[in-house]
C-alpha cells in the first residue's frame, strides 16, 4: 500500500489497537501542505554513510594486563572525546536476557493503547508521541516507558501480574548495565583526573533511569523521526537497540548510522559528562584540563515503514541537587544543578519545541 499522502488516506491507515494513535492526534502535522513547507533536508537522511563505531573489548579492562588496561583506558577516553559514541563487547550482560527482555518488552508495548495511556502500569512513566510538536522536525514516531529505577525497586509499584517477569527483568538489566555505568564512568572520572568512584557516590539507584523505546513502523515520509534530534540529559547512557536500526550521530557536522551488533551495548557521553568539572578538592592530579574534553554528542532515531523497533536505554544521573560545573576556572560554565539543567530543558522544549541544552549555561 502506497503511504497515505493526505488526511484522508491518513485515517484509513491501519493502525494496530497497540499503536498510538500518531495520525489521529497529529494529522495537522501530516497533512500535505504542512509536509510541503517542513524542509527535511535540513535532516538529509535520503543516502547517508553508515558507520562502525569505536568497538571496545571490556575483558581488558577488567582482566588484562596492565599494558592491555592503559589500552583500553585509552580508547574509552579517546572515543568519549573524538565521537562521543563508542560500543563495548564483553560487557558482562547476557545475550540472551537482552534477548528475553525484548520479548517481554514487545508483549508489554502491544498492550491495547487505551491500557497503556490509561493505567498507572510503571508509575505513569508512559509517553508518546509529542504534545508540543508544532512542526514535523519537532515530532517523534515513538512512545516509551521513562522509569526511574527507584519505583522499579517498590513492591507494588503498579505492576500487573502477568507484566511481574518484565518488572524483574528490568531490574536485572539496570542491575547489570548500572554496573557497567559506574566502571566507565570511573575510567572516564580518572582520566580527568577525578576519584574513580565520584560517580558512584552522586550517581545511585535512586537518581538514575531505565527507558523502554518503541518505534511502531511509520507508514509516511521515510524522514519522520522515530526519536528527534537530542543529545541525552545525563552523565553517560547505556543502549541496547535491536536488530531493526535506525539510528544516527552527528559525525563531522554529517548524520551517519549506526549498524545494530547483537553482541555490543552502545554507550554515549550525555551532556552532564561534557560540562563536568571535577570539584578540585578530590582533583588528584595536575591535568590541566576543562570541560568539554568528552562530547554529548547529537543523536536520532529514523522510522521506516516496514517493522517495529525496540531499544533500552539506561541514564546514569545524579541527584537533583547536584551541581554539575562550579563556575571556578577554567570552566566554560557557570555554576548550575541537575535540576536547574532539566528545568530549562522542559521549559526550551515547551516554548520552542526544541531542547537547547547545554549552551544555556556557558559562562
Ligand atoms: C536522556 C534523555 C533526553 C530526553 C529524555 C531522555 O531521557 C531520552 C530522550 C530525550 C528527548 C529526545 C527528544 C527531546 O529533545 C527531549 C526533550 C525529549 O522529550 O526526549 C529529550 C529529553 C531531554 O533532553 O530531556
Ligand atoms: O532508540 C535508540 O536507539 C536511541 C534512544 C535514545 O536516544 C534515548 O532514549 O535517549
Ligand atoms: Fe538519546
Amino acid at each position: 500500500m502506497p503511504p497515505p499522502t493526505t488526511s484522508l488516506d491518513m485515517a484509513a491507515f491501519q493502525a494496530s489497537s497497540y499503536d498510538p494513535p500518531f495520525s489521529q492526534h497529529y494529522s495537522f502535522l501530516f497533512s500535505a501542505s504542512a509536509e510541503a513547507e517542513h524542509s527535511f533536508s535540513s535532516h538529509e537522511s535520503r543516502v547517508i554513510a553508515e558507520c562502525e563505531l569505536p568497538l571496545i573489548d571490556l575483558k581488558d579492562l577488567q582482566c588484562g594486563n596492565e599494558e592491555e588496561r592503559k589500552d583500553c583506558v585509552a580508547e574509552i577516553a579517546n572515543a568519549s572525546s573524538e565521537w562521543g559514541f563508542f560500543q563495548v563487547v564483553n560487557h558482562g550482560i547476557s545475550t540472551e536476557l537482552l534477548k528475553e527482555i525484548r520479548r517481554e518488552q514487545k508483549r508489554f508495548f502491544h498492550r491495547p493503547f487505551e491500557k497503556k495511556v490509561g493505567s498507572k502500569l510503571l508509575n505513569e512513566s508512559y509517553r508518546w508521541g509529542n504534545p508540543t510538536a508544532t512542526s514535523l522536525d519537532q515530532f517523534s514516531w515513538s512512545e516509551a516507558f521513562h522509569v526511574p529505577l527507584s519505583k522499579l525497586a517498590e513492591e507494588g509499584g503498579c505492576y500487573e501480574d502477568e507484566f511481574r517477569s518484565l518488572r524483574e527483568l528490568m531490574q536485572k538489566v539496570a542491575g547489570s548495565m548500572s554496573e557497567l555505568a559506574r566502571i566507565l564512568a570511573g575510567v572516564l572520572a580518572k582520566n580527568l583526573g577525578c576519584h574513580e568512584d565520584f560517580f558512584a557516590k552522586s550517581c545511585s539507584e535512586n537518581t538514575c533511569f531505565l527507558r523502554l523505546n518503541r518505534y511502531p513502523p511509520c507508514p509516511f515520509s521515510p524522514e519522520t523521526f522515530g526519536l528527534m534530534p537530542h543529545t541525552d540529559s545525563d552523565f553517560l547512557t547505556i543502549l541496547h537497540q535491536d536488530h531493526v536500526g535506525g539510528l544516527q550521530l552527528m559525525k563531522d557536522s554529517k548524520w551517519v548510522s549506526i549498524k545494530p551488533n547483537p553482541e555490543a551495548l552502545i554507550v554515549n557521553i550525555g551532556d552532564l559528562f561534557q560540562a563536568f568539572l571535577c570539584p578540585l578538592f578530590i582533583k588528584l592530579s595536575d591535568v590541566a584540563w576543562s570541560n568539554d574534553v568528552y562530547k554529548s554528542v547529537e543523536h536520532k532515531v529514523m522510522t521506516n515503514s516496514k517493522v517495529e523497533r525496540y531499544s533500552i536505554a539506561y541514564f546514569l544521573c545524579p541527584s537533583s541537587d547536584s551541581i554539575i560545573s562550579s563556575c571556578k576556572e577554567p570552566s566554560r560554565y557557570k555554576k548550575f544543578t541537575f535540576k536547574e539543567f532539566r528545568r530549562q530543558v522542559q521549559e526550551d522544549v515547551k516554548t520552542t519545541g526544541y531542547k537547547v541544552g547545554l549552551s544555556r549555561f556557558l559562562l
